[in-house]
């Protein structure tokens, strides 16, 4: 070594020591967290192909319309069939218990016929169920803060439940059920009190005492493989994926049903507190799965592969969007001049949708058409995909 270098390599040395240190703890964090993103690769190698056989209840305001169009394109994009309701309806029965024959090509004595997906609203009825989907069936279900299920609900059901006609407000009604609320009017009321109780099959004028609601909420566990959260839509869509093991983009989605912000009218605070003495039974089925829904998370992905999940779940949502979506943003119905993209309006509600872009190639407009298709424009849709033979369902409203 030069003599001018001498005093030099000590120094050097540490230098080199350092740079070699924090390559190795850079490396040891980059494989740390490549190898976790790289595990639903090879952890759906090692547990197969995606699950193909899917029954979601479709609970009410519960951003349960999104969460069906996502399984409706899915069955469309793998030639699935889906458990389609019969005739000119547009459900599944709602709102009596479901029974098999409100499902097209089910007769009652008929040959057996099962189907890959079935999320049409319809009020749980296991037995009945389990006569049209395949044994291996995942069942799942969302859920809202009744709070705000309740809000969307009495806007939107305003005209058609008795117990909400003749009042002028939620918050009136709160302060007073008793006086518009009567359970004797039969199942047009269920939507004004525990609505999702309700569609879990269950009796939503059962007084919320302990035993009972354990019981039902232990009954929904024992069912229901996933109970995913709407307020965390997107959180509840990486978990739905992984545990369907299915690709990114068949969980991305724009949100469907929105009401407007003007028909948007908040509870005061106490508003919100009899909101949830008088939906006790909801209160209490959102609190016990929005604990389960986040221990969930934690055991099935850890924090660090939701974020990253989540951000790119998000990420390509925006992508999307920007394709697809005229102005980027949702639009009223007067603005949507293509009567197959306009959602159905109901009681005070102005419900949003989409128009596309102009201009988009066939593949990308069949694509984003998917994405923004309402409900009952899609169920009618693939009835007659499914059923060319019948007549195919007549929607009224998109006439008018
Ligand atoms: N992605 C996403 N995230 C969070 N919230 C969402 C999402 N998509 C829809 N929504 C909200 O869900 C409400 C409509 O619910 P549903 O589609 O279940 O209604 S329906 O029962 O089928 O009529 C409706 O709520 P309100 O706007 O409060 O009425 C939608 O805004």
């Amino acid at each position: 070594i030069p003599s001018r270098w001498r005093g030099l390599v000590p120094h050097r040395c540490f230098w080199a020591i350092l740079l070699l240190a924090l390559t190795v703890s850079l490396l040891a964090g980059f494989l740390h967290k490549d190898v976790r993103l790289l595990m639903p690769l090879l952890k759906g190698q090692a547990e197969g192909p995606p699950i193909t056989n899917v029954m979601f209840l479709k609970t009410h305001k519960t951003a349960s319309s999104t969460v069906l169009n996502i399984l409706f394109r899915f069955a469309e994009t793998h030639n699935l069939s889906v458990a389609l309701p019969a005739g000119q309806r547009v459900h599944l029965g709602y709102p009596w218990l479901f029974l098999a024959r409100y499902v097209e090509g089910v007769e009652e004595g008929g040959p057996e016929q099962r189907f890959n997906i079935m999320c049409n609203h319809l009020r749980f009825n296991l037995p009945e169920v389990r006569k049209v989907m395949p044994n291996d069936t995942f069942y799942f279900s969302i859920l809202r803060n009744p709070v705000f299920q309740l809000e969307s609900s009495f806007i939107y059901y305003k005209g058609y439940v008795p117990a909400f006609r003749d009042v002028v407000s939620l918050e009136a009604f709160l302060a007073s059920p008793g006086t518009y609320y009567n359970e004797s009017q039969g199942l047009r009321n269920a939507y004004a009190r525990n609505g999702m109780w309700f569609d879990l099959g269950f009796d939503n004028n059962a007084p919320a005492e302990d035993a009972y609601v354990r019981a039902r909420l232990a009954d929904v566990e024992r069912r229901f493989q996933l109970v995913l959260i709407a307020e965390h839509f997107d959180e509840s869509m990486v978990l739905l994926r992984h545990l369907l093991r299915w690709r990114l983009d068949d969980v991305v989605s724009f949100p469907l049903n929105l009401r407007s912000p003007g028909s948007v009218t908040s509870l005061t605070p106490e508003g919100q507190e009899r909101a949830k003495r008088w939906c006790a039974l909801d209160w209490r089925l959102y609190q016990h799965f929005n604990r389960t829904f986040w221990a969930r998370l934690r055991t099935e992905l850890g924090p660090r592969r939701l974020r990253s999940e989540v951000a790119q779940l998000q990420a390509r949502q925006r992508e999307l969007q920007a394709l697809c979506v005229q102005d980027g943003a949702p639009k009223n119905k007067s603005q949507i001049t293509d009567l197959r993209l306009r959602p159905y309006q109901s009681g005070e509600a102005d419900i949003l949708g989409y128009s596309l872009r102009p201009g988009l190639d066939n593949q990308t407009v069949q694509l984003c058409q998917r994405m923004v298709t309402p409900e009952l424009q899609y169920t009618a849709r693939l009835y007659t995909q499914q059923f060319p033979e019948k007549p195919p369902k007549n929607i009224p409203f998109l006439g008018a």
